[in-house]
């Protein structure tokens, strides 16, 4: 069966097709600048030829238009005919307290998707507007939705609520959800398999650090805190986001700033995090460069993102009263040398013993970067939040073709 797996951005949208007999990639891409006239579509189809097309595409479901030509092209495309595809899986980010699994996209199942935007205003509306986008280019091909929430809905009520009138949480079901959710459970699923022990017997802290980054406790296989929270914004310092901050920095700037909660949200969400302290960039590579030439600015960044981080894995070996494992992944857990070492190095009073060599390596494959005595294990474990998608696309489908007697 083929599956097209997409994950869509407010002006991105990624893409990857799976071939789920041997599970292997047929082609990847993504489509980015969408709605400016400079739109960039860049394609790979597996073995060949990177191609790069520049044009203006205005919407979503130009893109997927695009991306469907792509596919079938003549000479860069991987399929005859878009009837190949099966099933098309999509990453939607909130799922808030509906959904505790992947499901197939229903009417029902998008009302529950839309009446979730005010949560997740960055990331589920551009999810909406690919499964619009895939029922008009692919009509009659079954979707389904995987959310970054579901793992993270075994956290017990300590971890999920605020301490703030329980009315809130009751009206509006305001409490922490948690997002990251397929990559947190892939990788801590590969590091058990590497650690050789059942998962159901560990505890581990998982950082999922890229763009948007969080922390994860997995006890025994199931997630018991996270640092994300009722939205993307809590817990960690990221790319453009702040993480944890006083509330009260909320009324008190649109006050003194004369500011409209728009306009502080927008602040929180695209203004602040390493972009905002190193005044150079929200990349993690560009910050580790202008620390190495001396920028002060940029060392600072590095070091209050370094720190909450490690104050994070502290807290969550604190909350499972132990820890066994760390696992960092996303792009800047699998790629930074320098970030795993800052972190590694003040955490020796949890046992963890970093090995510098192994730190440095570079490779796809999950791998330990601790010594072999050290008695907490660090792993970098590569995510690969598309292939669950595919996973759980290729289940449900094939379940519902069985039920129908297809
Ligand atoms: N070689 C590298 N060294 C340090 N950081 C890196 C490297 N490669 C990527 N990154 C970081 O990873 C981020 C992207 O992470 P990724 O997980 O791909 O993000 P997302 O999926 O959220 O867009 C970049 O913004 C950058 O900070
Ligand atoms: C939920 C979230 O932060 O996603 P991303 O890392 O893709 O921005
Ligand atoms: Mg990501």
């Amino acid at each position: 069966m083929i599956i097209l797996v997409m994950n869509a951005g407010s002006s991105s949208l990624k893409y990857q097709l799976y071939n789920m007999a041997d599970e292997s990639v047929l082609a990847q891409g993504r489509v980015e600048r969408i709605g400016m006239d400079d739109s960039i579509l860049t394609h790979e189809p597996s073995g060949g030829v990177e191609v790069n097309r520049v044009s203006e595409i205005l919407d979503h479901n130009e893109a997927v238009r695009k991306v469907t030509a792509m596919l079938t092209h003549r000479e860069h495309g991987v399929l005859k005919s878009m009837d190949e595809i099966k099933a098309v899986g999509h990453r939607v980010v909130h799922g808030g307290e509906s959904f505790k699994q992947s499901m197939l996209v229903t009417n029902e199942v998008k009302k529950e998707i839309r009446r979730l935007f005010d949560l997740a205003p960055l990331h589920n509306p551009p999810a909406m507007m690919g499964i619009t986008a895939v029922e008009l280019n692919l009509p009659n091909v079954p979707q389904v939705v995987v959310f970054d929430t579901a793992f993270h809905q075994t956290m017990p009520m300590e971890s999920f609520l605020y301490p703030i009138p329980m009315v809130l949480y009751r009206r509006h079901k305001i409490r922490r959800y948690g997002f990251h959710g397929t990559s947190h459970n892939y990788v801590s699923r590969l590091a058990a398999e590497k650690l050789g022990k059942p998962l159901s017997e560990l505890k581990i802290v998982t950082c999922h650090i890229g763009n948007g980054a969080s922390c994860a406790a997995i006890l025994n296989g199931k997630s018991f805190d996270t640092s994300m929270g009722l939205t993307p914004l809590e817990g960690l310092m990221m790319g453009t986001r702040s993480g944890d901050l006083d509330p009260a920095i909320v009324p008190f700037t649109m006050n003194k700033e004369e500011l409209t909660l728009n306009e502080v949200n927008s602040m929180l969400n695209k203004h602040s995090g390493l972009m905002a302290i190193s005044g150079i960039s929200s990349d993690m590579r560009e910050i580790v460069a202008a620390m190495e030439e001396g920028d002060k600015h940029a060392k600072l960044a590095f070091d209050m993102y370094t720190y909450r981080l490690r104050k994070y894995i502290g807290a969550y070996a604190a909350g499972m009263n132990g820890l066994d494992a760390v696992v960092f992944t996303a792009g800047v857990g699998e790629n930074s040398v320098a970030v795993r070492k800052a972190v590694c190095e003040q955490l020796t009073f949890l046992g963890i013993e970093l090995d510098d060599e192994r730190n440095a390596e570079r490779s796809k494959e999950a791998r330990y970067i601790t010594k072999d005595g050290s008695r907490v294990s660090v792993l970098v474990v590569p995510t690969n939040e598309e292939l669950l998608i595919a996973r759980d696309t290729y289940e449900i489908v094939n379940n519902r073709d069985g039920e129908d007697g297809m």
